[in-house]
């Protein structure tokens, strides 16, 4: 009689592991004794013990080839936010996740984690220390917002201790650290192009930015600790850097650091909103006949314009979650790791 061998605990995969978290993801599970499978569409990297498997999360059959005996799988694939493309983000993110967990039910795979994200309860005014239960946002800012709702519910409600699949949504704010090709690159290419010499609004609205590696910790916190009696199952969990900072300061910090000057004229929050959605008006109009990429989206704006704050008391509660690395600590590594970024490099 064939006997169905069992995933070993330390066996997982991770899909988008290819990208900036899920390196710094990979690399921490390899650290702590995990063998890891690497399921992307690109392969960006090499590290002995760790295997690619290159692939389309919405094709469940390369899926298939990449779960076997795998136990635990972190899902952090997305488009880029600033991809724009609805349909992208619907295929990937909604029915490409719906693949991704049937797949993990065939696969006989028992735990799956989701890299969702704080903003799912965003609509583009003031969050501050906002719990988990707060409501999904009804207008979300922008596509990608939308479908990681739908993403993060899918996900949850596939929870079932009765199939032995038990599932836990991770929502991480403002993610930076070494190799993230979003904020430290959208910021120098601003600041080279002269366009970091306004404060939106008062320069006082507080925001998280979470270094990576506790994002990361908190991803495999959230793995080791998902079992079937355990409060985690279903449930969404912030993982901040607990030190909210004023978004201003946060931006003035990492371009001084990198050699440019910090911004110092302020512009009224409400007019610059009005005018990015302006402008993302007439790129809707015009999209048939030229693609402008705008760097002041309405997203943006408010992103850079309000507070928004996450407690993550329910992850200190439930997982011990303390942020490893300090934010001082953070950016000063960050910045040394961006020397081709640095003004005159
Ligand atoms: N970077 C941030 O500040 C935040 C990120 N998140 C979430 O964290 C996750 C990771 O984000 P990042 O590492 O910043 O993004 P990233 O763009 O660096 O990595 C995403 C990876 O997913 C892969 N991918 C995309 N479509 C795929 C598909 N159809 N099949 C297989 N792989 C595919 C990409 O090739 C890439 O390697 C995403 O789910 C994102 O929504 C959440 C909150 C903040
Ligand atoms: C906390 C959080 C969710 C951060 C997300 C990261 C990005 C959305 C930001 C990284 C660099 C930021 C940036 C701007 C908006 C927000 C970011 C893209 C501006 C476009 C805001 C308007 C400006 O004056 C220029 C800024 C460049 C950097």
């Amino acid at each position: 009689m064939a006997t169905r061998v069992r995933p070993s605990s330390k066996r997982c995969a991770v899909i988008g592991g290819s990208g900036f978290l899920g390196r710094h993801l990979v690399e921490r599970l390899v650290d702590r004794g995990y063998t890891v499978s690497v399921f992307d569409i690109r392969q960006a990297y090499e590290l002995p013990g760790v295997t690619f498997h290159l692939g389309d999360l919405c094709d469940k059959q390369a899926l298939l080839s990449a779960l076997k005996e795998v136990s635990v799988v972190f899902h952090c694939a997305s488009p880029a936010p600033g991809s724009d493309d609805r349909s992208l983000f619907q295929r990937v993110n909604v029915d490409g996740t719906r693949t991704v967990i049937q797949a993990c039910l065939e696969a006989g795979v028992q735990k799956l984690v989701l890299t969702s994200s704080a903003s799912v309860v965003f609509e583009g005014t003031d969050i501050k220390n906002g719990k988990e239960d707060l409501p999904y946002a009804k207008k979300p800012i922008d596509y990608y917002t939308a479908t990681k709702i739908q993403q993060e519910k899918l996900v949850l409600e596939a929870c079932s201790k009765e199939k032995g699949f038990l599932t836990v949504a991770i929502r991480p704010h403002g993610i930076f650290g070494p190799r993230d090709p979003q904020l430290v690159p959208i910021l120098v290419d601003s600041a080279r192009r002269g366009k970091m010499k306004f404060i939106i609004g008062d320069g006082s609205n507080l925001v998280d930015f979470t270094y990576v590696e506790n994002v990361v910790h908190g991803h495999i916190l959230a793995a080791e600790h998902l079992k079937a009696d355990s409060p985690l199952c279903a449930q969404a969990y912030h993982i901040t850097n607990d030190e909210p900072v004023r978004f201003w300061d946060f931006m003035s910090q990492v371009l001084v650091g990198l050699g440019y000057s910090a911004p110092r004229l302020h512009l009224p929050y409400a007019l610059v909103y009005g005018l990015s959605l302006l402008l993302w008006l007439i790129t809707l109009v015009l999209r048939p006949l030229v693609q402008i990429k705008p760097t002041f989206t309405p997203m943006r704006v408010a992103l850079a314009g309000t507070h928004h704050y996450y407690s993550c008391a329910r992850a200190k509660q439930d997982l011990g979650y303390r942020p490893p690395v300090s934010l001082q600590e953070a950016i000063t590594r960050t910045v040394e790791s961006y020397p081709h970024l640095r003004q005159g490099a």
